[in-house]
């Protein structure tokens, strides 16, 4: 393949190829600069500006090749990370805030079972077979019984009604799905998000940590605002008080306004509407917010 020699000393960056995460992950690629251009269809595809290759994969495969060193850095969910038994074989570098979920056990609501231990020696069927095992195999050797799994790739929460499940074990974000199937969650097993994977001893130490603060600061950015006002000095320990800043906030002199400065501070995003109503309530005017899309904090 023409790509083969063009990979020689290129940091190779796998993302899903494809489902939930595939548009956030170009978002955040975009908002850190990693430039590339891929033709319909390739699963490699060259960064533009950095010596990067962007490898297109399936997200449930991710963490091994990252494990494996076949690739340097990934991103996938946390779950696959742990259905893949890669913990503590991948560093976990960033986590990136979207993709939050749980992976919980889910019963028929009518079912009368509402513990883990109720589907001990029962059916499950789920997406997390290897997962799974490992929690229901000590249970089995306690109790002498056997738990039966079975893996399906999707719309697992067809199975109980199929009659081919007791229980399942599946992903819940809104738990729209599952109520839609006539499920309730009786146990969370552990929460996940997306994260920046990368290997232990990829060569390309100094790229990752690039990259790695690139991703960071688009995070960041997503978190926070920039506010900007003026107020009277006399108020300004107050004002000072609702926006400390990251570290302290700009204070400057108003040129021709006397007794009065102008302050700015990077706030909470999800805070922006009381911190306004707060800093007005001091008598704070010309307040503004602006957003920005990367920062380096
Ligand atoms: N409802 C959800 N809410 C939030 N994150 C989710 C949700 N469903 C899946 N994810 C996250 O996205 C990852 C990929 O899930 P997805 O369903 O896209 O799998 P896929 O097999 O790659 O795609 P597809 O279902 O199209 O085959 C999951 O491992 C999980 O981390
Ligand atoms: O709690 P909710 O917000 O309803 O989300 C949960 C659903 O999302 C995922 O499936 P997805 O829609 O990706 O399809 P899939 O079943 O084919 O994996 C997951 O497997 C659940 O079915």
């Amino acid at each position: 393949m023409e790509f083969a020699s063009d990979l020689d000393n290129r940091l190779l960056f796998a993302v899903p190829k494809k489902g939930r995460l595939y548009e956030q992950c170009l978002e955040l690629l975009k908002g850190s600069d990693v430039h590339f251009r891929r033709n319909s269809r390739q699963d490699i595809a060259l960064s533009t500006n950095l010596p990067v290759a962007l490898v297109f994969l399936p997200a449930a495969d991710i963490p091994k090749y990252v494990a494996e060193g076949n690739v340097d850095l990934g991103i996938t969910g946390q779950d696959m990370v742990v259905e893949g038994e890669c913990e503590g074989k991948v560093d976990e570098i960033v986590e990136l805030g979207f993709g939050k979920c749980r992976v919980c056990l889910q019963v028929p609501v009518k079912s009368g079972l509402t513990t883990l231990d109720d589907l001990v020696g029962k059916r499950i069927v789920t997406s997390f077979d290897a997962y799974a095992r490992t929690v229901f195999s000590p249970l089995d050797q306690a109790t002498k019984k056997k738990t039966t799994i079975s893996y399906v790739s999707g719309s697992v929460e067809a199975a109980c009604a199929l009659g081919l499940a007791d229980g399942i074990i599946d992903l819940v974000e809104s738990g729209e799905t599952m109520r839609a199937a006539g499920l309730h969650d009786i146990h969370t097993f552990f929460t996940t998000q997306s994260v920046l994977l990368a290997n232990k001893n990829t060569k390309h130490p100094e790229l990752v940590e690039k990259i790695a603060t690139r991703v960071r600061g688009v995070i960041a950015a997503q978190r926070y605002v920039l506010c900007t006002y003026n107020v009277e000095r006399k108020n300004l320990e107050k004002a000072k008080f609702i926006t400390p800043g990251r570290q302290a906030p700009t204070v400057s002199t108003l040129d021709s306004h006397e007794g009065w400065v102008a302050v700015s501070a990077m706030i909470l995003r999800k805070e922006k509407g009381e911190i306004m109503d707060r800093l007005t309530e001091i008598g704070a005017t010309d307040i503004m917010v602006m957003a920005f899309t990367n920062c380096r904090v």
